[in-house]
C-alpha cells in the first residue's frame, strides 16, 4: 500500500502537490488522472524519494522510501523511460540494476520474456523506439518482483498491441495482490484499466473514488426511457418530475414517446413506470464516459486552458449546484 499524509510540496511560489491524504490500496489498479501540471509527476517522485516533502510524508508499506531495506524489490518504478545508457544493451543495463540490488541474472532474461524484449536484449538501446523505451523501463521496474509498481504514463509511445499489453500486465499485478499506481492522459484507456481513481487539480485532491462509483455520478450518466404511447410517457415524465422529492432528477424530453432522466437511477424510473402500468420498450443507464466525467470534474483546474475549449468551458457539477 501506498500512504499520503498531508503530502505538499512547494517550489518557491508555486504549490505542485497540496497537502493530499490517500491511500492507494493493493489488489487493484489505480488511476491517477490530472490535467498537465496537476502534480501527478511531483507526488510520484515524492512516493519515490526523488523528492522531498515540503511538509507531511508518502510511505511505502508504511515506511518512507529511504526507510526501505531493499527498495528495488519493495516498488517498481517506471517514471522517465529514456533514463538509461544509450549506449548500453537492454540486457547490460538490467543485469546493473540486478547486481548492484543482489538480483540474480536468471531474473533479467525472465523480466525481458515478460516484456518481450527477450529477441532484441543485445542491441544498444540508444537505438530503441519510445515503445522499446517503455517496456525495458517496465522491465526494471518488475525486476525485483515488487509488491508496489508506480507507472508514469507507460502507455506513451506504444502501438495498440502494447497499449493493450500494458492493460493486460497491470491487471494481472494487481490480481496478484499488488499495489498498482498509474498515470495517463489516455482516458478510453484508462476507463478500461482502472478500479479505482485519484484525481488532482492544481496539487489538490479532486476524486478519490471506485471508477464505477465515478462514472454514475457523473451528469452525463443518464437513463433513457422510450414506450410506444405517448399519453403514457407524457403523465410517466409527469411524475417523475412532481413526484420525485429529490430536486437533481431532471427531464428531459427527446420526442413524445422518449424521455433522457438524470439525477436517478434505471430503478427508480422502472418502479415508477410499473406503478402507473406504462408500457416500455426501452429502458437502460446511458453511461458516461471517463473522459466526459473527468471534464466536468477538472474543468476549474485545468493549468493551461484554451479559452472557449470544452474543459475550460463547462460549469462542473458543483458550480451548477450553487446557481
Ligand atoms: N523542479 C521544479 N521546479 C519548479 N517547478 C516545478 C518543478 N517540478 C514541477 N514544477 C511545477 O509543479 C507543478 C506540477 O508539475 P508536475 O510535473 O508534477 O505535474 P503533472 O501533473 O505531472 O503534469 P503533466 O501531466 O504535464 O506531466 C507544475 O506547475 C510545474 O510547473
Amino acid at each position: 500500500m501506498i500512504t499520503l499524509r498531508g503530502l505538499t510540496k512547494r517550489y518557491g511560489d508555486t504549490v505542485a502537490v497540496d497537502n493530499l491524504t490517500l491511500d492507494v490500496r493493493e489488489g487493484r489498479v489505480t488511476g491517477f488522472l490530472g490535467p498537465n501540471g496537476a502534480g501527478k509527476s511531483t507526488t510520484m517522485r515524492m512516493i519515490l524519494g526523488l523528492d522531498r516533502p515540503s511538509r507531511g510524508e508518502a510511505l511505502i508499506g508504511g515506511r518512507p522510501y529511504a526507510a526501505l531495506r531493499h527498495p528495488v524489490r519493495e516498488v517498481g518504478a517506471l517514471l522517465d523511460a529514456k533514463a538509461l545508457h544509450p549506449a548500453r544493451s537492454a540486457r547490460d543495463h538490467l543485469l546493473a540494476m540486478a547486481r548492484s540490488n543482489g538480483i540474480p541474472a536468471r531474473r533479467v532474461d525472465e523480466v525481458l520474456e515478460t516484456v518481450g524484449l527477450a529477441k532484441v536484449a543485445r542491441r544498444r538501446a540508444g537505438g530503441f523506439s519510445l515503445g522499446m523505451y517503455q517496456r525495458l523501463g517496465v522491465a526494471g521496474a518488475l525486476l525485483g518482483d515488487p509488491r508496489v509498481l508506480i507507472f508514469d504514463e507507460p502507455v506513451n509511445g506504444l502501438d495498440p498491441d502494447g497499449v493493450r499489453w500494458i492493460r493486460e500486465l497491470t491487471r494481472n499485478l494487481a490480481d496478484e495482490g499488488r499495489t498498482v499506481f498509474l498515470s495517463s492522459h489516455l482516458m478510453s484507456e484508462m476507463q478500461l484499466t482502472a478500479d479505482q481513481l485519484v484525481i488532482i487539480g492544481r496539487g489538490t485532491l479532486l476524486a478519490n473514488t471506485s471508477m464505477s462509483e465515478f462514472l454514475a455520478n457523473s451528469a452525463a450518466t443518464a437513463v433513457r426511457v422510450r414506450g410506444p404511447e405517448p399519453g403514457s410517457i407524457a403523465m410517466l415524465r409527469h411524475r417523475l418530475e412532481s413526484h420525485s422529492a429529490d430536486p437533481a432528477v431532471r427531464v428531459d424530453v427527446v420526442s413524445d414517446t422518449e424521455l433522457v432522466v438524470r439525477g436517478t437511477t434505471v430503478e427508480f424510473v422502472g418502479d415508477v413506470a410499473h406503478a402507473l402500468a406504462v408500457r416500455l420498450h426501452e429502458l437502460r443507464t446511458m453511461s458516461a464516459s471517463l473522459e466526459q466525467a473527468y471534464m466536468e470534474l477538472t474543468a476549474e483546474s485545468v493549468e493551461y486552458a484554451v479559452p472557449g475549449s470544452t474543459a475550460g468551458a463547462n460549469p462542473s457539477p458543483r458550480q451548477e449546484a450553487q446557481v
